[in-house]
């Protein structure tokens, strides 16, 4: 059947000739089908076998319809006409077909289809598609890139240049390509680089009279270094000098800053600074290191001028917040509304003269550190509910403010006034003394502590001589003496105050004598010597009480009867003194 057929294709061949067309057809790559005028296949050759996966004595002899899907050749065999490089699918792949009709003796004997796999091809043109998206992606990168890239073959010749790289080197980068990287670039390594294989990181190198910083790395495929990429990351060094400049700049103005902050909002002393060797004070150092390790409320009373800032400072610079924010509060500073906003902060509009983008108030600022509410015994009963709630909720809003801020703070309050007291007769809140009531300091007044005064005496006598200008050697045995034996009403406060009067009215070299101090210093001496010799205590206590009035009336008149002025004179607190002329009975003298 197979050579009948043939015939009516081959009939000017001999049948030698059609064998060995035969074997060459079946070698090439293409596939070959054959259909004589009826569309009867008479030839399907290896190749057509391999890519439709019909077995060749299957389909030779058959209708090609039936044998073959898809075929355009009964077509050809109707129309006469040639059909090239058409695409069709057969099975799992993809052909490219050309089909032509056999004419013989101008007559139609059949049509022949030669056709190839185009499945591979297909996908090596999207994988072209892929990699040509991924190049014009680079190209893009590459040229808005402010640094110069340079990219070397194996063999050091330039296969790209960026523009930044070109305007640098005042060079056309295309104008560079397949030239040899030395020849473009002067005391460039490039070359090396791609032939080594090392990368060279922040390379120092000079180009055109600019020293720049260059970084060289290999470029490796399948484990073999095919080329390098130069990146001069600066065109200048200068650049980067400048930058690390602005950077040392900008460091070390936020030092400033932070020192500053540090000095305006830290705790500015520590328990080194809270001089005395008595049992007292050494135990109440001791109790407050205790309170520095934890978080908890602490509440220091004492007399006006004992010391309690003093303690309030060391505890915060003990603690772990140390490095956090210490903010002061003077309670009794501030009218109630005042004090209010100072405390709590306000949003802008909240209130008439509210500053625009509003204020955070003292609690906020202490966030992460310590607030010191001082005087807190001068707080209105109002304000007191305020402070309770926020100290019970560790969280407050603005004035005029819809946001809660959460509060990370350690509280330490004091006071001179005696709270319980005030709670009895209802000016201090119950429930806000149980909260501040966690860990008391309850500082003594100096007179009952009068062997902390020589070492006192010796660290305000240094410390007084590096800020007047004269310098004061020491202080007597007697004056000492008359110094251990006044009362102190203005405690350590009023200590420094007399020895700073005193030093001030001295020539430099000298000892503080006891003639050099003020007179009612001497007089309380006096008085008790004479007490001595016949007087009893009750007696000794009345003078004191005595010399003190005494002094307030001549500090008020030195002032000019200004009540302020006055307290500063004898260097106790305003509100202290106020107490002072309350117990003399000379407010309304
Ligand atoms: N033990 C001490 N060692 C060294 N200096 C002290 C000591 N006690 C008090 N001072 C000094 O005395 C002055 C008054 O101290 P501080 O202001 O701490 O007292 P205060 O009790 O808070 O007074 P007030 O109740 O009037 O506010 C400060 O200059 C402080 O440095």
């Amino acid at each position: 059947m197979q050579e009948e057929e043939g015939k009516d294709l081959t009939g000017a061949f001999s049948s030698t000739d059609i064998a060995a067309m035969r074997v060459v057809l079946d070698s090439v790559s293409n596939g070959v089908t054959v259909v004589n005028s009826r569309g009867i296949v008479t030839f399907f050759n290896t190749a057509a076998e391999k890519i439709t996966g019909l077995k060749a004595k299957n389909v030779i002899g058959q209708m090609v319809d039936d044998a073959i899907p898809n075929t355009g050749l009964i077509r050809v065999l109707k129309t006469g006409a040639e059909e090239i490089n058409q695409r069709q699918n057969v099975g799992n792949c993809e052909i490219l077909t050309s089909r032509a009709p056999i004419i013989k003796d101008n007559i139609l004997v059949g049509a022949v289809a030669i056709f190839q796999d185009i499945t591979e091809f297909n996908e090596v043109v999207s994988q072209l598609e892929d990699v040509k998206c991924l190049t014009s992606t680079l190209e893009s990168i590459l040229e808005s890139l402010h640094e110069g890239i340079v990219v070397v073959d194996k063999d050091g010749y330039i296969t790209r240049m960026n523009k930044a790289y070109g305007e640098f080197l005042a060079l056309d980068p295309n104008s560079v390509v397949g030239k040899h990287v030395t020849e473009v670039i002067p005391n460039t390594r490039m070359h090396f680089v791609a032939q080594e294989g090392k990368a060279e990181v922040t390379d120092i190198q000079k180009i055109q009279n600019n020293t720049c910083v260059v970084t060289r790395i290999p470029i490796v495929k399948d484990g073999e270094v095919i080329g390098a990429v130069g990146n001069v990351v600066f065109k200048d060094i200068k650049e980067l000098k400048s930058l690390a400049g602005k950077i040392r700049k900008l460091e070390s103005e936020l030092e400033y800053y932070k020192e500053e902050l540090y000095k305006a909002y830290g705790g500015k002393y520590t328990f080194d600074n809270i001089v005395g060797d008595s049992e007292k004070m050494k135990w109440l150092r001791s109790v407050a290191a205790k309170a520095a390790r934890g978080t908890s409320t602490v509440l220091i009373l004492g007399e006006s001028g004992t010391g309690k800032e003093l303690f309030a400072h060391a505890v915060h610079n003990a603690s772990q917040r140390r490095q956090g924010p210490f903010i002061k509060v003077n309670c009794a500073a501030l009218p109630e509304q005042l004090l209010e906003a100072e405390l709590f902060g306000y949003e802008e509009g909240a209130f008439t003269g509210a500053r625009k983008g509003g204020k955070p108030g003292k609690f906020e600022l202490a966030n992460g550190g310590t607030i010191f509410l001082d005087e807190i015994g001068e707080m209105s009963l109002a304000m007191q509910v305020k402070l309770l709630r926020v100290l019970q909720e560790r969280e407050l809003e603005r004035l005029g403010g819809t946001k809660t801020t959460k509060l990370d703070i350690r509280v330490i309050a004091a006071t001179n006034r005696d709270l319980e007291a005030m709670i009895a007769e209802n000016q201090f809140r119950q429930d806000l003394y149980y909260r501040l009531n966690i860990f008391i300091l309850n500082i003594p007044p100096l007179r009952e502590r009068t062997e902390d005064i020589p070492l006192l005496c010796e660290m305000l006598l240094k410390k007084i001589n590096n800020q007047v200008e004269h310098w004061v050697e020491g202080i007597t045995p007697e004056a000492l003496t008359l110094l251990m034996q006044y009362n102190w009403p203005g405690n350590v406060r009023e200590l420094e105050n007399v020895l700073e009067r005193t030093i001030n009215l001295m020539d430099d070299g000298f000892m503080i004598a006891a003639e050099n101090l003020p007179p009612m210093l001497k007089r309380v001496n006096r008085s008790k010597t004479e007490g001595e010799e016949g007087e009893s205590s009750s007696d000794l206590s009345e003078i004191k009480e005595d010399a003190e009035k005494q002094a307030i009336l001549r500090a008020l008149a030195a002032a000019g009867g200004n009540k302020s002025k006055a307290a500063r004179i004898l260097g106790i607190h305003r509100s202290g003194f106020y107490q002072k002329m309350q117990k003399y009975n000379l407010l309304n003298s």
